[in-house]
């Protein structure tokens, strides 16, 4: 089902909201600087801990406040749960069913998150890392024993970049490269695997007709084909001493993402790739659900703007056949109009409060 209630308290425009949403689609609409972003905000601070406008929490928390605080109601596998965060200026709390827990990502795996904003188009133009994020938002979810190799690579990655800048010896460099080797290799499988389930579920949603197809998916590993990690880091170590840092592995993996041979990043245009990062996130959120059987909410920010009618009415398509539960935003109702679904709810923002519409 997803999210039953959201309570937000001083998070930007909102001293004190409450809604409760319906499983299927929710349309968010009001004017220019409403805040209805600031509830799709609200939403992903409480699934993630984290806004996806900033990385600084200053800015999010209302004018004059000390924190900021969102709780929900959640049903995971037919069971409720609470979920709640607060946010201050160096100090986060975090609550599942009334227990303080230590890390966030529980609060990730209580409430699976997507969301598509007006920058969502940086997972094809921008730096690697986020391409390596959407794979590893997947590898989390669906293969969470393999982010424990992922903690340990990155420690000991930490540890040899330091051993090389302080000139430590061989036989030091040996015993974080074995590490490296050991849990890099398992990554790598892992994002592999996923890859290959997240493209057969992209020609599925394809197949439904919607427009942007024929979008090929490679996974680039980080260091040499055919070559083992170990050796490669063994025979680096002369440059990389001098360099300070490891130039390969899996932290420098990257996703290429093509359409008729020319990256998507330059062939096509921003509608093109706002369809795109769609199909993308929609493909996750249908390996998702195969493979657990849970639920993902998914958000989409002003889903209107730079999409023709039939890309809109293509991506409405998606979302329900997915049975996902959803939150649009848009200026005005009339511009994501779809009477399909069996269940909806028409939200209207004004500054400061969030209704439903009757
Ligand atoms: N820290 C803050 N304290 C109080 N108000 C804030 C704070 N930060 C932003 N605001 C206000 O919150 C509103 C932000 O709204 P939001 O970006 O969610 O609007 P929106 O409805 O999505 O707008 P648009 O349609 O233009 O994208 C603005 O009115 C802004 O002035």
């Amino acid at each position: 089902m997803g999210l039953t209630r959201l309570d937000i308290f001083n998070l930007r425009v909102f001293e004190k909201s409450r809604i409760q949403p319906c499983a299927g689609l929710n349309l968010i609409v009001g004017k220019n600087a409403s805040g209805k972003t600031t509830v799709l905000e609200a939403i992903h601070i409480l699934a993630t801990g984290r806004s996806f406008r900033t990385p600084r929490i200053e800015p999010v928390i209302r004018r004059g406040a000390r924190d900021l605080m969102v709780t929900g109601r959640v049903v995971r596998h037919g069971l409720p749960m609470s979920l709640g965060i607060r946010k201050g200026m160096g100090k986060t709390t975090a609550r599942i069913n009334g227990r303080t827990i230590r890390n966030q990502s529980e609060l990730a795996r209580g409430l699976p998150v997507q969301v598509i904003h007006p920058d969502s188009h940086e997972l094809l133009t921008g730096h690697p890392a986020q391409r390596r994020g959407f794979l590893d938002w997947g590898i989390f979810h669906h293969s969470p024993a393999t982010m424990v190799h992922w903690q340990h690579y990155q420690r000991a990655l930490m540890q040899r970049n330091q051993a090389l800048r302080s000139g430590l010896s061989d036989r030091d460099l040996d015993i974080w490269e074995g590490v490296m080797a050991q849990s890099g290799e398992a990554m790598d499988q892992a994002r592999r695997t996923y890859l290959d389930g997240l493209i057969c579920e992209l020609r599925i949603l394809e197949g439904e007709g919607f427009a942007e197809e024929g979008m090929t998916l490679t996974y680039r590993q980080g260091w040499r084909e055919g070559v083992d990690l170990r050796g490669v880091l063994q025979t680096a170590r002369p440059r990389e001493r001098i360099m300070g840092y490891t130039l390969s592995g899996p932290h420098r993996a990257d996703l290429l993402l093509h359409r008729d041979g020319v990256p998507l990043a330059e062939g096509a245009s921003r509608g093109q790739q706002k369809s795109a990062v769609l199909l993308l996130r929609l493909a996750q959120v249908a390996a998702f659900q195969k493979a657990t059987g849970g639920t993902v909410v998914v958000m989409v920010d002003d889903l209107p703007s730079e999409l023709d009618d039939s890309r809109r009415q293509g991506v409405l398509n998606l979302l329900r056949g997915l049975a996902c539960q959803v939150f649009v935003t848009a200026i005005d109702s009339h511009q994501v109009t779809d009477h399909h679904w069996s269940e909806w709810t028409l939200f209207r923002v004004r500054p400061g409060t969030i209704d439903p519409v009757v």
